[in-house]
């Protein structure tokens, strides 16, 4: 066998095997209580240095970066490291349950098949171990997942602590093993994998790792044991009120039992011995109490029966911590809020201290039963939409009959919720199949339609009781409703964490667009900064209109100025601002909201209020329009007509019906690997929109008249084209063109000559300033000549 020893024990005399001795207390099962184990160990460990026999690693860069944040971290929550702890061996816990659903053999027999935790606390060591019968770490498992290989969420955790510093997060980035650095200094991982010997990995947290093959330790049979030597600070975690508190408040749900090995006192009655009961300054543990001794002077006379003595006893035993009972298992009539809360704070590894927006805790019946538990997080998660089509991620741990199966299921939600958390058990799923056969099982269509609904309606009961949201009509029942400050401004909350992936379920779901359309919200030309839906919006509609009118754009403070408005805005009408980039898309697939079409009021087909005099005007422009048609023809632009939205501008350029508007052509020039000739393709026909009622037009129109050939008349209308363009959001084609025209008409309003040129400049100073640098150089060179002849001197 070998033998172990650290570095600088190298020299020691070998030590014998371990032997393993009679256990403190009964122990069915757990943890090694072998003293001689624990002394060689302490002795080992006290050096704290890593064993010289180990196979050494170092971190990768970024997790190394973690460690020492976490060990220079000023953050008073120590507390989190027990959560994660936990929270892995659960994993591990369940990671083994899944794989003994098809091969029971995995599990093993005696100890071995019992899924628990157990934690234990070595005062005299000052160690704390926790320990699971999950699936355990193979010597690579351990490599990779504690050291070599950085999750995707280390650097955005590292980039995040230097910002916010809160510690707190940590188990949403998956990194949260390290977390056992705010207590430890050093920190050992036992652990057997079915596939692997057992193996032990240690880190003092100083840019390396060790792993050696376990030769010493009590085999584990299968799981990890993580084994913390507390810094001098943390000590706390020895008491085992402080733990048992805190696996209370952080772990009360886990699925699997914790047990901890806490000491108990017992009374215990052993023969008094004759000395020993007379006297009377017995201050040791094994004290009669003041009963003990009245009750045995009443019987004192009892000569025959043996004297016996009640003595205080320390004895361990491993009490169970938590109640297994699933939650969502309970009826929700009797789950307390603050019992969700906890249970989503858990759930989502979220510990910030916030209650989720909502919930929605329900049972389905027929064909396929199950029940579930979704939540609305308080907020997005950083990486919400970083590869949004990329990634599988879903938030939703299936479980089938209490088992967990997998939180990768994206069969169960479609992405755009992907946002929720929470679970779905099932009793209608088979057990023993693998994953992928589960996968394509015909249930899971049914459960993903039926949560789709229940989310949605959540979501709508979030905007329904917000007092906030409520229109007049309805305002009085919902401040009865109580709890009303809590839920004001709840839906605002909500559409700012999560707007964006409602919009998306209205492009990617068709079946429930309608509903999803009730979700969304927006400012307009008459919400006065506060968000609007589309019911309100269509109870405010004028008596006449008959689409709902919007326009897109970069913001609310552009497109309020935007000529498009001008005239709608004087006959009351309320437009609709869109302004994210995802609005452009949103809008090719919401066409009409509950029979009532959407119009963009920046293309063609704005239809509202006609004027009397249309006809005419049409009639009297018609000369200008057809000549300026013809001046534009060769710039893109379809037509030239009168138009129905303008009050105080001279003329827009509007898009045709399914073109690109200009704020589209913006965002897909913006976009890196878009296609010119796609762009080109989609630009849509333009058409110039002139205001029959401005001075510009009106004076353009008599000119037209008077002289069609006028260079000065063309010269003017392709500037106030380029200028409309503009104004209506387009980008040029050529702005240097239209610089010019600009100082051409600027030299016109001054009255400068048209011909006027720019002044030459002074050839004389010039050749001056060229003649005195020549001067300049040639006394540097004289005096390097002279330089050079004096070194000639010297030599
Ligand atoms: N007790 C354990 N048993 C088996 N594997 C474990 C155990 N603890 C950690 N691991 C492995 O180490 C990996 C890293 O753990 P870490 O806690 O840093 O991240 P995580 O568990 O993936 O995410 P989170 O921090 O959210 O819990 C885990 O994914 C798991 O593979």
């Amino acid at each position: 066998r070998k033998i172990h020893a650290n570095a600088e024990a190298d020299s020691d005399v070998p030590l014998d095997p371990p032997k393993v001795e009679e256990k403190i207390g009964a122990v069915p099962h757990g943890l090694s209580t072998d003293s001689e184990v624990v002394k060689r160990e302490a002795e080992s460990m006290s050096r704290k240095t890593l064993r010289a026999s180990a196979q050494k690693f170092e971190f990768q860069a970024e997790v190394s970066r973690l460690m020492d944040i976490i060990i220079n971290s000023l953050y008073s929550n120590k507390d989190i490291f027990l959560r994660e702890l936990i929270s892995n061996a659960s994993d591990a816990l369940d990671k083994i349950r899944f794989l003994s659903l098809t091969d029971k053999e995995v599990l093993g027999e005696g100890d071995n098949t019992k899924l628990e935790i157990q934690i234990k606390l070595d005062k005299e060591n000052k160690i704390l171990s926790i320990r699971d019968r999950g699936v355990g770490m193979t010597k690579e498992d351990l490599i990779k997942n504690l050291g070599t290989i950085a999750r995707s969420g280390t650097s955005a955790f590292v980039e995040k602590m230097q910002t916010s510093g809160d510690l707190n997060l940590i188990g949403q980035f998956g990194v949260g093993f390290y977390s056992v650095y705010l207590v430890a200094d050093y920190v050992e991982v036992i652990s057997k994998h079915n596939d692997d010997k057992q193996h032990v990995w240690e880190s003092k947290a100083d840019g390396a790792f060790a792993i050696s093959e376990d030769e010493w330790n009590e085999p584990l049979g299968r799981g990890t044991e993580i084994r913390l030597h507390l810094r001098d600070e943390a000590q706390e975690y020895l008491d085992e009120y402080k733990l048992k508190e805190l696996v209370k408040k952080y772990s009360e749900f886990i699925n699997f039992p914790i047990h901890l090995w806490a000491s108990k006192e017992v009374d215990e009655e052993v023969p008094a011995d004759e000395d020993e009961s007379n006297d009377d300054d017995d201050d040791t543990a094994e004290s009669k109490s003041s009963e003990e001794e009245e009750e045995e002077e009443d019987k004192g006379e009892d000569e025959k029966k043996p004297k016996t003595k009640t003595i205080k006893k320390t004895t361990y035993e491993w009490e169970l911590l938590n109640d297994v009972k699933a939650i969502w298992l309970r009826s929700p009539k009797e789950v307390t809020d603050e019992e969700y809360t906890k249970f989503y704070h858990s759930l989502a590894k979220d510990f910030a201290d916030e209650k989720p927006l909502s919930w929605s805790h329900f049972n389905a019946e027929g064909d396929v039963e199950f029940k579930a538990l979704l939540f609305v997080p308080p907020k997005a998660p950083h990486d919400l939409y970083e590869s949004y089509y990329n990634s599988n991620k879903s938030n939703l741990k299936l479980f089938v009959r209490r088992v967990f199966i997998s939180d990768e299921f994206d069969e169960l939600l479609p992405k755009y919720l992907n946002f929720l958390k929470g679970l779905v058990d099932s009793d209608t799923l088979p057990l023993n199949v693998s994953r992928e056969m589960l996968q394509h099982h015909s249930s899971l269509k049914t459960i993903k339609k039926k949560l789709i609904r229940k989310a949605l309606d959540m979501i709508r009961k979030l905007a329904e009781e917000d007092p906030d949201e409520s229109n007049d009509k309805s305002k009085k029942d919902v401040e009865e409703s109580g709890d009303n400050n809590e839920k004001k401004g709840q839906y605002a909350k909500f559409w700012n964490e999560f707007g964006k992936s409602i919009k998306l379920g209205i492009i990617e779901d068709a079946t429930n667009r309608n509903r999803l359309a009730k979700l969304l919200r927006f400012e307009t030309t008459k919400s006065d900064g506060k968000l609007t839906s589309l019911d309100q919006y269509i109870s405010r509609m004028k008596s006449g209109q008959k689409d709902i009118f919007y326009i897109t754009g970069t913001s609310k403070e552009q497109l309020e100025k935007s000529p498009f408005l001008e005239r709608l805005t004087k006959k009351n009408y309320e437009v609709i601002f869109f302004t994210d980039p995802v609005d452009e898309y949103l809008m090719q697939y919401l066409t009409e909201y509950e029979d009532t079409k959407f119009q963009n009021v920046s293309k063609e087909g704005l239809k509202i209020e006609k004027d009397s005099k249309d006809k005419e005007l049409k009639e009297s422009f018609k000369e200008l329009t057809k000549w300026w048609k013809g001046a534009l023809a060769s710039h893109n632009v379809d037509d030239v007509k009168i138009s129905n939205r303008l009050a105080d501008s001279p003329c827009v350029v509007v898009t045709s019906k399914y073109g690109w508007t200009s704020n589209m052509e913006r965002i897909m020039q913006s976009q890196t690997l878009s296609d010119a000739n796609k762009q080109a393709y989609m630009r849509g026909k333009r058409v110039l929109e002139i205001n029959p009622r401005h001075p510009i037009i009106k004076e353009l129109r008599d000119r037209v008249v008077k002289d069609s050939e006028d260079e000065s008349v063309k010269q003017t209308a392709q500037l106030i084209y380029q200028t409309a363009l503009m104004e209506s959001g387009f980008m040029l084609s050529d702005p240097q063109d239209f610089a010019s025209r600009i100082y051409s008409s600027v030299k016109n309003s001054l009255k400068i000559s048209p011909d006027a040129t720019v002044e030459e400049e002074d050839d004389m100073e010039e050749a001056e300033t060229v003649s005195s640098a020549e001067e300049t150089e040639s006394t540097t060179k004289t005096e390097e000549a002279l330089v050079d002849d004096d070194v000639n001197d010297e030599l």
